[in-house]
């Protein structure tokens, strides 16, 4: 055998970081990405794209705090090259403000972004309801703009695309030496992962080129994230809600809720309104197994699950994946790396 053939599953900003980095990491391997959705049908589309997070109930915060900087400095030093503008990812300044004083008042990743610190009182002014707010720059990674770029940088680099929905991992047994899953929800019934739910997230696209900082609730519901061609404004977060069809409701929840935060919003127009369901977990699964495909052990490397902060730490844990199977390749004998 000239090369392993490698197979990633799922072409959405999770499969497509770890595809990529496989792909110019290990170019003697044969690597074939496949998903039944790609760009621009994927959840990671809709997504606002702030790089963002809150922690993981169960993942040593050090690793977590590995899959944001490796993940930060990825965007960010995209963001400061000529790349930026074909990407879709910039620089983003703004606050989250909190109604009540947070127990954490800096989060994990907060020397990680750039200028991190509390509000003044008198910059707190502007938000009457709320008492303690955090400033600080961080980057927005628009994924229509990203995965289209990132799947060319696959292609360049020797990869193949194709655009299947597998019913079972068993129909990849006999084509492929090495799985890779990054199917994101899709996890729930290709791997049989009861962990898996999703939490339902509607957002706006409205015109309103002259606001240029986000503002996010600390709740998480409610943020207003200006963009390269429009601000997104949202959002919900319903759990195990699988409803793909925009709530009016939610709509005028929304409208509400941000016109609050920032009353200039009343002014712009809705371009568009869209859907996705956060590929959710208690932690994200970045874990390797052997399993029995048509009578044949095949390694397994996961990599989903990582509900609402995707885009933020897509790039860390597709490196973590690239190490397991660097590990899983050292116990294949007859892998040419
Ligand atoms: C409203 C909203 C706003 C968000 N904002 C942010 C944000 O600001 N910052 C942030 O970091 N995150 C944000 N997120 C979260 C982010 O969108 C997700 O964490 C991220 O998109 C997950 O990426 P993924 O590649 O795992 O999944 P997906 O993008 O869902 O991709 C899954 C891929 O797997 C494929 N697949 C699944 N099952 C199969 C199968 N059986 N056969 C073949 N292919 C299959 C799919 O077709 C697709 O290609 C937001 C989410 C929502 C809903
Ligand atoms: O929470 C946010 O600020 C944006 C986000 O990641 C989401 O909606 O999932």
């Amino acid at each position: 055998m000239t090369g392993v053939r490698l197979v990633v599953v799922g072409a959405g900003v999770v499969g497509l970081s770890t595809a990529v980095c496989i792909a110019e990491s290990l170019p003697l391997c044969s690597v074939t990405l496949l998903a039944q959705q790609f760009s621009p049908d994927t959840t990671s589309d809709g997504a606002a794209g702030i790089a963002f997070a809150a922690p993981f109930p169960d993942i040593p915060l050090e690793r977590q705090r590995r899959w944001f900087k490796d993940s930060f400095d990825h965007l960010l030093a995209i963001a400061q090259s000529q790349h930026s503008p074909d990407a879709g990812v910039i620089l983003s300044s703004g606050c989250q403000i909190f109604k009540e004083v947070p127990a954490t008042k800096e989060p994990y990743w907060s020397d990680l972004v750039i200028g991190f610190r509390a509000m003044t009182d008198h910059e707190l002014k502007r938000f009457p309801d709320h008492k303690f707010g955090q400033a600080f720059t961080t980057v927005k990674c628009e994924c229509s703009s990203y995965l289209p770029w990132l799947e060319e940088r696959f292609r360049k680099a020797g990869g193949q695309v194709e655009q299947r929905r597998l019913s079972s991992l068993q129909e990849l047994g006999n084509s492929f030496d090495l799985i890779v899953n990054c199917s994101g929800l899709g996890s729930k019934a290709l791997v049989g992962d009861a962990g898996v739910y999703p939490v339902r997230g509607q957002v706006l696209k409205v015109e309103a080129p002259w606001l240029t900082h986000f503002i996010r609730d600390g709740d998480g519901k409610t943020y207003i994230y200006p963009g390269v061609h429009s601000v997104t404004i949202g959002g919900t977060r319903q759990e195990e809600d699988w409803r793909l069809h925009v709530d009016r409701g939610d709509t005028a929840s929304i409208l509400e809720r941000c016109g609050r935060l920032e009353p200039s919003l009343k002014k712009a127009k809705v371009l568009a309104e869209w859907v996705g369901l956060r590929p959710s977990r208690r932690n994200p699964r970045v874990e390797r197994e052997r399993v029995l495909l048509q009578g044949r052990g095949v390694p397994v490397v996961h990599n989903y699950g990582h509900g609402g902060w995707g885009v933020t730490i897509a790039w860390g844990t597709a490196l973590d994946a690239l190490g397991l199977v660097r590990q899983c390749l050292k116990e294949m004998p007859q892998a040419k790396l």
